[in-house]
């Protein structure tokens, strides 16, 4: 490939973008200096020759692949530890060196120690007295132990009740005895369990003076910190008094139970994954809409008009409607998860205080942000992909695997349907708090008013939408709890009521959330504006409308049966869409490249800054090893052999 070559149509869009892009990495960065942190950093770890690929690892075994990320995972520990050593890392960026894009980049195949990170320490903190923190965080922090968390079962992963795995105190020994009598009952799923972890956290129906008590988190360990040899499996596993984390329910050594605040606390590391999702889910979206927007600008296809030159197939506007929605959900989601990143980290010092009023709320929110923007997320990954046509497919494009890791959030974590009821079982209380006048929660407040209002006169703008928006959610609320107290009055139980009008729940609760998304996206973009340029602040306004209005036109059908937006109004809505797309068509490539993802992260031909797609493409293909020999072993064996038997 030509050295320092730029491709002559990203040349053009980036003369063409009215912003400077350096602006917007800055703001989303959080500074010039943040910026030049973060970029110090990916350069640290990027450029070490021992993390960067030789060879794409698609063409390793899986045992292979296993070890290869194994060996990756330390050596980026390692440079974890001297970045903190020299205070340039905190576990914020401990979360994006090993979690976040550019951990996904540095192990593609996944990182072994990811759930150390992201669940077995949380949980220790959350879940762990001081004294037990004192005991483990710091073995779990220099790496003296790998742990995981092992809660779903072959048989159990939603419903967290039902786990079979026990564990019985024994007051003699003063220690519990851990028990999978069942094949159900064996720990399934749990990152790291199978060969990496030597410890985890295992989640396991607590028995004491011969009483349920139900779930509790128990640090277990699962293999000799020495030889890495497998413990004995569970059954009758022994381990001592205080392994069972007691920061929330506690045994006393004479076997009697104290229980927590809250039951749901022991629940506390879910949520803060879901909301570490949010910002995941934004992330893996921006990386695929980075690569189809560049490559759809370099890409030229078929006819607009007969008599001019094929054009850039980033100017058919069904195009830009693939795309440019993408480019606006991940500014909603990036700004919807911040939002509750702040909430949560507020819940969680007001909890410290022994306040729990603000966790339901949190409960509610965190589980319908993390479903919708995961659900969210993969639909946009799988559209960018589609919009790269077959080169979309190839696994070099590292769209499958993008859209891969971002369809898996969908599952883990809570199912997606299973967290949106969760969120509707709070939403149907506060529709009964609303008819009987009692105080509602901020997130719901909206209740109250479009309780009173049909709808108002369409008006161009975003609050508008915000108030279709509502109304849609707060008429779909009122739907499900109507028909589900209706079959209750028909004479059906709750529990069947509930499972009969859960179609509706659902749909109920992922109109609140996208509401609530478009709100808090307005409300930042709104915060933002002043402190921007003005040709910033104007790309970010039109980003932000596009996303309000794309989603309301997806919801046609609910905006005409809940409000009284007439024929004209959406034909008006639709002409807002198309005069944004043409609006944001010249600074695409200008937003892409304000994500400043440096192109190791990027790691596809297709999304490369200088565009260089089809020299990139080549050269990929040419790594295969098949591609090594003229003539592949098969064919002499294989086929050979039958062709010369047709003769
Ligand atoms: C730093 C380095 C980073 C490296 C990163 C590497 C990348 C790694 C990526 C991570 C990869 C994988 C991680 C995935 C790990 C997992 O999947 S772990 C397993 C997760 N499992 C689940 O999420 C299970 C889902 N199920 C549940 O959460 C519950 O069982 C469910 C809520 C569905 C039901 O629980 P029940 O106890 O049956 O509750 P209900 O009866 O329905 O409700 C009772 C009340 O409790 C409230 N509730 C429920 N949950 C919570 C909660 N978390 N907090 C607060 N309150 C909660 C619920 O609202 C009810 O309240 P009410 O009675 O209505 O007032
Ligand atoms: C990549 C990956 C990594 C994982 N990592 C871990 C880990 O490290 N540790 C760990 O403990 N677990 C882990 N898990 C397990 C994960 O948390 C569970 O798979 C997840 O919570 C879903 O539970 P399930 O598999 O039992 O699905 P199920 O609950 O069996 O879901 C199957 C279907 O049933 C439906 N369903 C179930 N219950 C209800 C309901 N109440 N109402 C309506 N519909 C319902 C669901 O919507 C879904 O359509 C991981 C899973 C994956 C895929």
């Amino acid at each position: 490939m030509p050295a320092n070559t730029m491709n002559e149509d990203l040349k053009r869009e980036r003369q063409r973008c009215s912003f400077d892009p350096k602006e917007l990495t800055y703001l989303l960065d959080g500074g010039e200096e943040k910026t030049e942190e973060r970029r110090q950093r990916e350069k640290f770890f990027l450029d070490d020759p021992e993390l960067s690929e030789t060879a794409p690892s698609d063409y390793l075994s899986h045992k292979e692949k296993y070890e290869h990320a194994v060996k990756k995972a330390c050596i980026v520990f390692k440079k974890v530890q001297q970045l903190q050593a020299q205070g340039k890392a905190g576990m914020q960026n401990f979360r994006e060196v090993l979690g976040g894009q550019l951990g996904s980049a540095i192990l593609r195949d996944g990182n072994p120690l990811g759930l150390h990170y992201v669940m077995f320490i949380p949980t220790i903190m959350g879940q762990g007295t001081i004294e037990q923190q004192a005991e483990w965080i710091s073995k779990a922090w220099n790496l003296e132990i790998i742990g995981t968390y092992a809660q779903t079962e072959l048989g159990h992963g939603t419903f967290i009740r039902g786990l079979e795995t026990t564990a019985t105190y024994d007051p003699a020994t003063e220690e519990f005895v851990l028990n999978s009598p069942t094949l159900t009952s064996y720990k399934w799923w749990p990152g790291g369990l199978g060969h990496t972890a030597n410890y985890a956290v295992v989640v396991a129906q607590l028995y004491s003076q011969g009483i349920c008590h139900g779930i509790h988190p128990f640090i277990v360990q699962l293999r000799d910190e020495e030889t890495h040899l497998p413990m004995p499996g569970f059954e009758n596993v022994r381990i001592p008094w205080n392994y069972m984390l007691m920061k929330n329910g506690k045994v006393l050594k004479d076997g009697s139970y104290v229980k927590s605040p809250s039951s749901k606390l022991t629940y506390g590391t879910m949520i803060f994954v879901r909301v570490v999702i949010v910002q995941d889910a934004a992330n893996y979206l921006r990386k695929a809409v980075t690569i189809a927007t560049r490559y759809s600008a370099v890409r030229h296809q078929s006819h607009i008009k007969e008599s001019a030159p094929e054009p850039q197939i980033l100017d058919f506007v069904t195009q830009q409607h693939k795309l440019f929605p993408q480019l606006a959900t991940y500014f909603a989601l990036h700004y919807s998860g911040a939002w509750l990143w702040d909430m949560y980290n507020n819940v969680t010092s007001e909890l410290e205080s022994g306040e729990l009023d603000r966790l339901p709320e949190l409960h509610a929110l965190a589980c319908c942000l993390k479903a919708v923007s995961a659900a969210d997320a993969a639909q946009g990954i799988e559209t960018c992909r589609l919009a790269c046509g077959g080169h979309g497919y190839m696994s070099c494009s590292s769209l499958p695997i993008t859209y891969g890791l971002v369809t898996a959030m969908v599952t883990y974590e809570g199912e997606n349907t299973v967290l949106l009821l969760q969120t509707a079982r709070y939403l149907m209380k506060a529709w009964q708090n609303c008819l009987d006048g009692q105080p509602l929660t901020p997130s719901v407040q909206y209740l109250n008013s479009v309780r009173r209002s049909f709808g108002g006169v369409y008006h161009k703008s975003v609050p508008w939408i915000i108030a279709s928006m509502q109304r849609i959610a707060a008429g779909k609320i009122e739907t499900a709890h109507r028909h589900m107290n209706d079959k209750i009055k028909r004479g059906v139980n709750s529990e069947d009521a509930w499972n009969e009008t859960s179609i509706e729940l659902v749909a109920a609760s992922e109109a609140h959330c996208k509401a609530f998304i478009v709100e808090t996206y307005y409300n930042s973009v709104q915060q933002i504006v002043p402190s921007v340029s003005q040709q910033l602040g104007k790309a970010l306004t039109e980003l932000c409308e596009l996303y309000a209005v794309n989603t309301l036109l997806k919801n046609i059908g609910d905006l005409l049966r809940y409000s009284n937006v007439t024929t004209g109004d959406l034909e008006n809505l639709q002409r807002w869409l198309e005069e944004l797309l043409a609006a944001i068509r010249p600074n695409a490539v200008g937003i892409v490249d304000g994500f400043d993802i440096n192109d190791a992260i990027i790691a596809s031909p297709l999304g490369a800054y200088d565009g260089n797609v089809y020299e990139r493409l080549f050269a990929e293909v040419s790594k295969s090893p098949l591609n090594a020999k003229p003539v592949n072993e098969s064919f002499h064996k294989y086929l050979k052999p039958l062709l010369k038997s047709k003769m």
